[in-house]
């Protein structure tokens, strides 16, 4: 396979997969220069790009005129922006529009969007033709440190987050660091819930790294870069090791959790709570529950609400707008975790910043007394 080479401001992160391996191109205008890095890396394809309403305003055009340079026929299929799109409805939508445009198997699908593209688009890519090429362009803060890196894709359903989907990995990340520049801050901030995730699972150096220069890494810039390399080596590095979940990916649900229950229950209404905002307070909530169960100091999950508030964050159950299910209906949303085992609640739990470990058999009589201690009604 060709490798092409990383322009100088660009940071390339390898995630090693053996004959799935892949590179995470991390810079400025990777967007525009798509159609060269799909055309060096994937021979002769056409493509299908899958984006939402917002993002395909913005970078649709450049991304189309790129492929269009390298030879690239493409076709869009852009859908409405929101956790709300990651449904069966939409699911059959781009699934249908990919076979309309009588895309190959060798072809490839390509999401231009956030982590709701991302996980929607991936999921299309794994089941039409029983498994097409698939090249994340992530455009999220979030989708660049996480959702496009480790093939996690799928869709809700009102049983919960994720529930139905499959593992299937890019060929390609594109995270054009330009792009954010459009984000708004509201889904700034929720990407950088995950950000943060990774000095909490086990890099204390990184999170301590982060309470010094979040302003930076929200101003832009090398600090912000840095921020992504790093998210994406961490994540990368679990990947490695274990990429179907069998055991330490699962520390890269810490405050997750907590955090599907919550957005479960709202009901995935974005203008109540987003993904990494309902991380947010599951990180939290995580090590306050760690405290409880004595493994923790509780200073620690003062420190951790400390920090995410100061980044403008929500990190209690009282932060989310309007009436919050009660306890008993959070835990059971919890009760679907993917986690679960033989009915056994599985928890990404700490023993203080950056020393997660996943706790099996945790009881379910503790989960719902800490919610109850927890809830605002
Ligand atoms: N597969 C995984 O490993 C994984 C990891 C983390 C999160 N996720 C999933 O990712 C989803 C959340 O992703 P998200 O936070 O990116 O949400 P999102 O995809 O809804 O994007 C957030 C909002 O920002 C807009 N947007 C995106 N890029 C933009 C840009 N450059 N300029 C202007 N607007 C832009 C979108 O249109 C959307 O309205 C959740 O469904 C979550 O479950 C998956
Ligand atoms: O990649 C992973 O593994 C993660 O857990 C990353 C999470 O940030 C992400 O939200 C993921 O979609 C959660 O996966 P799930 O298996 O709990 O649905
Ligand atoms: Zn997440």
């Amino acid at each position: 396979m060709t490798k092409a080479v990383a322009a100088p401001d660009r940071t390339c992160v390898r995630v090693e997969l053996g004959e799935r391996s892949y590179d995470i191109l991390i810079g400025p205008g990777l967007i525009a220069d798509a159609g060269a890095q799909i055309a060096a890396r994937l021979n002769g394809i056409n493509a299908a790009i899958i984006s939402d309403e917002t993002v395909a305003e913005l970078y649709l055009p450049i991304l189309r005129e790129g492929l269009a340079r390298e030879g690239i026929e493409s076709t869009d299929i852009v859908l409405p922006a929101g956790e709300k799109t990651k449904s069966f409805e939409h699911l059959i939508e781009a699934a249908h529009g990919v076979l309309e445009a009588r895309l190959e198997r060798g072809d490839a699908v390509i999401a231009l969007g956030g982590g709701v593209i991302g996980d929607l688009a991936g999921f299309v890519a794994s089941v039409v033709r029983r498994g097409m090429r698939f090249v994340q362009i992530p455009t999220s803060l979030l989708a660049q440190v996480d959702s496009s890196v480790g093939g996690k894709t799928g869709i809700n359903t009102g049983h919960g987050k994720n529930l139905i989907g499959a593992f299937h990995q890019p060929a390609l990340v594109l995270a054009d660091t330009a792009a954010l520049d459009t984000l708004s801050e509201r889904e700034f901030r929720a990407g950088y819930a995950e950000v943060a995730k990774y000095g909490l699972i086990d890099r204390p150096d990184f999170f301590a790294w982060l309470e010094d220069n979040w302003p930076q890494v929200f101003t832009g810039g090398p600090a912000r870069i840095e921020a992504i390399a790093t998210s994406c080596r961490a994540k990368a590095d679990v990947v490695a090791a274990d990429e179907r979940e069998n055991g330490k990916r699962a520390l890269l649900n810490l405050g997750h959790t907590f955090g599907h229950a919550l957005e479960a229950a709202v009901g995935y209404d974005g203008r109540r709570l987003v993904h990494g905002e309902a991380v947010a307070i599951g990180l939290v909530l995580a090590h306050e529950f760690s405290a409880r169960m004595n493994l923790a100091s509780p200073d620690d999950a003062r420190r951790v609400a400390a920090h995410l508030k100061a980044v403008g964050l929500p990190t209690a159950l009282g932060d989310i707008d309007g009436d919050l299910p009660a306890p008993d209906i959070l835990m059971h949303h919890i009760a679907q975790d993917k986690k679960v085992k033989r009915g056994k609640l599985t928890f990404v739990l700490t023993r203080g910043i950056g020393q997660s470990f996943i706790a099996d058999d945790v009881p379910s009589s503790e989960v719902l007394g800490f919610l109850k201690e927890k809830h605002p009604q």
